[in-house]
């Protein structure tokens, strides 16, 4: 009988161990999956045309250093039909990667950059998004970066600068160059923005700040960037700066062409005029 009894005892001890280790697990993962539901969705916008063989390698360093940060984000590739099949290997890194962290929304045609932008924004889910060029010209190293600034500032929006700091580009030749200092040093002389590049393009926003100045803008390609920042100034939102390295692509070509430069200088009178 008592050997009974002391078995017994033992086993609702056993049990009642049971109960609390499986209660004590299933509070930890609430706890859990309400920290990651309060934390900042960062949804990372790649324009891509014919970027193939870019593609893999940004994609890669991108899941690499988020989740290093421990960060919650998706990625969203939208892609203009690009004829060297930038598509399926976007495809295909969504196989990778899973449809959670990897978004396609492809377009019929080559509609430009600005453009790009406002169809990724539509799909976007963060209510954080970053802005960056798929060719590796952009590090995602520098990501973290910028958000803990904005974390540390409350900041509406975190621009790259390569002409402050530590920032600089590689790999230009010297018409390059000369392309995008002279358009900088236009813009900073006739539209004043406080803002040491204007014309860069990789930046952090809050997703209902880059909203209201997308409805804002007028421009359409890639002379978008400066406009955001103008109007941004316009409306008081705080803009903070990260030096950053832009190093040319080593695949692929440079969609800049004549005609952005055109409609850059057209915008960039039409923004003095009219701000
Ligand atoms: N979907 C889509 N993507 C495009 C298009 N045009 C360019 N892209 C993508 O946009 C990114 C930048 O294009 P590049 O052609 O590599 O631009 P860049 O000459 O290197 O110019 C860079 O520097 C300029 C400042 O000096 C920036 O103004 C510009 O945005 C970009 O960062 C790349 O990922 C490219 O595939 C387009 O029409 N549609
Ligand atoms: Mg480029």
């Amino acid at each position: 009988m008592i050997p009974e009894i002391i078995f017994v005892n033992k086993q609702t001890e056993f049990l009642g161990w049971k109960y609390i280790v499986k209660t004590l697990t299933k509070s930890f993962d609430v706890v859990r999956s309400v920290k990651t539901m309060s934390q900042n969705i960062y949804s990372i916008l790649l324009p891509t045309f014919n970027e193939k063989d870019n593609l893999p390698i940004i994609v890669w360093l991108l899941v690499k250093y988020l989740d290093q940060s421990q960060l919650n984000y998706e990625i969203i590739i939208i892609d203009d039909a690009s004829p060297d099949g930038t598509l399926d290997v976007a495809k295909q890194l969504q196989k990778i990667y899973g449809e959670k962290k990897i978004v396609l929304r492809p377009r019929e045609a080559k509609l430009g950059l600005g453009t790009a932008y406002i169809h990724g924004i539509k799909h976007a889910s963060g209510n954080f998004i970053i802005i960056m060029d798929a060719d590796l010209s952009h590090h995602p190293k520098f990501i973290p970066e910028f958000i803990e600034l904005q974390k540390k500032e409350n900041l509406d929006i975190v621009t790259g600068t390569r002409y402050l700091g530590d920032g600089g580009v590689f790999g230009w030749d010297f018409k390059r160059k000369l392309v995008s200092r002279g358009a900088n040093f236009l813009s900073q002389l006739l539209l004043r923005p406080n803002c040491s590049d204007l014309t860069g393009s990789f930046r952090l926003y809050r997703k209902d700040v880059l909203q209201e100045l997308v409805s804002r803008c007028v421009s359409k390609g890639y002379v978008f960037q400066m406009e955001m920042i103008v109007r941004a100034r316009e409306l008081n939102y705080t803009i903070g700066e990260i030096p950053i390295t832009f190093v040319d692509r080593v695949y692929g070509q440079s969609k800049l062409g004549g005609t952005e430069i055109f409609q850059f200088a057209k915008n960039l009178l039409y923004l003095f005029a009219t701000t």
